[in-house]
């Protein structure tokens, strides 16, 4: 069964398709989402998240029609992000930013928060515990960074902690763009083996990962698929879409 599926999705900004009538599917897997710059990727991301509505077709999340949803709705809903440029609070320690990626789960209500603090307090110590558990697994190293200030912190553990935050409250989808955008070789290296520790040590979500970088797709994708000037253009194995003749076009010019 396909956790999201879109069907003939689209968006226009003025006279730009900039996503022109997309059908993808996604189940339980990773799916590289690939394409020259200007593609439409990020744009498609982020009708699945909510942040822009599509101009047409419809988005499903487990066969639940989330087309005309927020991005709040769609994150409670089980759909997490993170973002090409860092959306972490800099101000803010990692257990504080991780905290906020279970916002939308919250069950407290504020009266109970002003009249029945204990029950607050309860959460919140859950929410806590939840975070060490995601550090635990998805990088170690995390766990003693805990309360001090992300801005104090490396770039790739920046990347690691907006992961870390989107993948808390254990979403059914979770959509990475560009998670290695800056990070060094090495670096990478180090990315791409946290990143397959969601699936293989965490909950077994599906994740669609937008990457520049080949060499993390063909590591880390089971399919992946491929846009150019908004249209899809191929779909299949790495081997099977890195020698698509479309796709070396639309690579190469021409
Ligand atoms: N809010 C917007 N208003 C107008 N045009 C937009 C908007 N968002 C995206 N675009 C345009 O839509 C097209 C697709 O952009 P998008 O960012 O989705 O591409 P991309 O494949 O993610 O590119 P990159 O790999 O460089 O990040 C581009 O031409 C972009 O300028």
């Amino acid at each position: 069964m396909s956790v999201l599926k879109t069907e003939k999705v689209g968006i226009n900004f003025g006279g730009l398709k900039a996503v022109d009538s997309v059908d993808l599917e996604i189940g339980d897997e990773v799916l590289g989402l690939i394409g020259p710059n200007g593609s439409g990727k990020t744009t498609l991301l982020n009708i699945i998240s909510g942040i822009y509505r599509a101009s047409s077709g419809k988005v499903l999340l487990n066969d639940e029609d989330i087309t005309s949803l927020g991005p709040n709705q769609v994150r409670s809903k089980g759909i997490a992000r993170t973002f090409q440029t860092n959306r972490l609070c800099l101000n803010l320690s990692v257990i504080d930013n991780m905290l906020l990626g279970l916002y939308c789960q919250q069950k407290t209500k504020w009266w109970q928060t002003v009249f029945r603090p204990s029950v607050s307090l309860q959460e919140i110590h859950e929410g806590i515990s939840r975070c060490y558990e995601v550090m635990s697994y998805f990088n170690p190293g995390l766990v003693s960074h805990a309360y001090e200030l992300i801005s104090t912190l490396p770039l790739i553990d920046r990347r690691r902690i907006e992961i870390a935050r989107a993948i808390v409250g254990n979403p059914d989808l979770l959509l990475l763009d560009e998670p290695t955008a800056g990070l060094n070789t090495e670096e990478t290296h180090q990315m791409i083996n946290d990143i397959g520790k969601i699936r293989t040590q965490g909950n077994k979500m599906s994740i669609i990962i937008i990457e520049h970088d080949m060499s993390v797709i063909s590591k880390i994708s089971n399919r992946v698929v491929c846009l150019n000037a908004g249209k899809k253009i191929a779909e299949g194995t790495f081997s099977e879409v890195s020698q698509n003749e479309k796709v070396c076009t639309a690579y190469l010019g021409g």
